[in-house]
């Protein structure tokens, strides 16, 4: 088995084939709807809200509502239901999750999306849940995980699953792999690739990105979305706290499986740390779709298609040349 991950792997261009980098096009299909860029910011509680999510999806973006107000979720579906604008939730696998769900079918709202965020999704709470899902909701296009290997992406797409969320233990807050051994952080592009040998259906790679270019490499490697915590952290618009240090701002950025998001300290594998304050969230993505497009262009394409199709090189930690990102 070749191991490696984003730093280890440089892609090779191809012929240029536009004459502006503004004519390749970076939007992609998932379920029913098509997005600007296969990027969606992670649902967690310091990287989406409400307004956030509605702007996202006013604005042609693909996001995912996180889990951890529970009430807040029913106003949501309805409010964005009006407005004409996706819907895009996420539920637990606890009982209480599978009333929620009786819930919605009995109100007749239907979300586009829902997505079942769990630690270790190759389990049978989770095949439990999108089967429940299937039955209640069955025009919702569900999205399960995190998995980390072929097996698992197999079962949850048997189980149901629309599209199965790739990766354990890479995220910058996570400390899975130093609490339990396990997990994917360290070799999660390697993993990636390993799953879409097995997948059917579209993967999201979540976790581990710290530069534009690995969402180019993790699309080479499998992916249709990429899910992004810490580089969406940190804007003006984040709902993390801001932190002022010796004159300087900062914003907090957190994991759900942290004390933090817990409120107790029990099974912790999150921790939060604070990120230096990058300004408006437009901004980042107005970038993240211009380094597409550039990757698109050195890919020898027109779409993202033409990422898939690069050959690459593995070139061990050297492509930062003594660089910090
Ligand atoms: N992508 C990643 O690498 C990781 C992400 N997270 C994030 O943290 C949040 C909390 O996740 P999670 O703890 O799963 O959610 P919950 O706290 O909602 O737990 C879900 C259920 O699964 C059980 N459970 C959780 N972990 C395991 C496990 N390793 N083995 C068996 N049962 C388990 C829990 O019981 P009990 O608590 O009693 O065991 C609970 O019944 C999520 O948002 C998740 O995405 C967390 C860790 C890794
Ligand atoms: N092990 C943990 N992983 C977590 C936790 N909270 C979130 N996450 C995962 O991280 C990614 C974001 O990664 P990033 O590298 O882009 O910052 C997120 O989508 C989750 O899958 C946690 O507490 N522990």
């Amino acid at each position: 088995m070749k191991i490696f991950d984003y730093e280890d792997v440089q892609l090779i261009p191809n012929k240029c084939i536009v004459e502006s980098r503004s004519e390749c096009d970076t939007s992609v299909v998932l379920g029913k709807h098509t997005f600007k860029m296969p990027v969606v910011p992670a649902n967690m509680q310091t990287i989406v809200d409400e307004s956030i999510a509605e702007w996202l999806a006013s604005n042609g973006y693909f996001y995912i509502m996180h889990r951890f107000e529970e009430d807040k979720r029913i106003p949501f579906i309805k409010e964005m239901t009006e407005k004409n604008l996706i819907s895009s939730i996420s539920v637990g696998v606890k009982q209480n999750e599978y009333e929620f769900v009786e819930e919605l079918a009995a109100q007749g709202l239907i979300p586009d999306y829902v997505t079942i965020d769990i630690a270790h999704g190759h389990s049978n709470a989770v095949i439990n849940m999108i089967q429940h899902l299937k039955q209640f909701l069955p025009d919702t296009f569900v999205i399960a995980g995190n998995v980390g290997t072929p097996e698992a992406v197999r079962e949850l797409e048997n189980a149901g699953a629309d599209a199965t969320k790739v990766g354990i233990g890479p995220g910058k807050v996570c400390i899975t792999k130093i609490k339990t051994g396990f997990g994917t952080g360290g070799w999660q592009l390697a993993a990636l690739r390993r799953c879409s040998k097995a997948a059917r259906k579209p993967l999201i790679a979540d976790g581990g990105i710290r530069t534009h270019g690995d969402i180019a490499k993790s699309i080479r490697f499998g992916a249709t979305m990429v899910m992004i915590g810490s580089l969406f952290a940190g804007h003006e618009e984040s709902p993390g706290e801001t932190v002022v240090v010796d004159g300087v701002k900062f914003k907090e950025y957190f994991g759900s499986a942290s004390e933090f998001q817990k409120g107790e300290k029990k099974n912790v594998e999150g921790k939060k740390m604070l990120l230096p304050y990058k300004g408006a969230l437009v901004d980042t993505l107005t970038e993240m779709q211009q380094d597409l497009q550039s990757s698109i262009s050195y890919a020898g394409g027109k779409d993202i298609g033409a990422i898939r199709k690069v050959d690459y090189v593995i070139v061990k930690n050297s492509i930062f040349n003594g660089d910090s990102i």
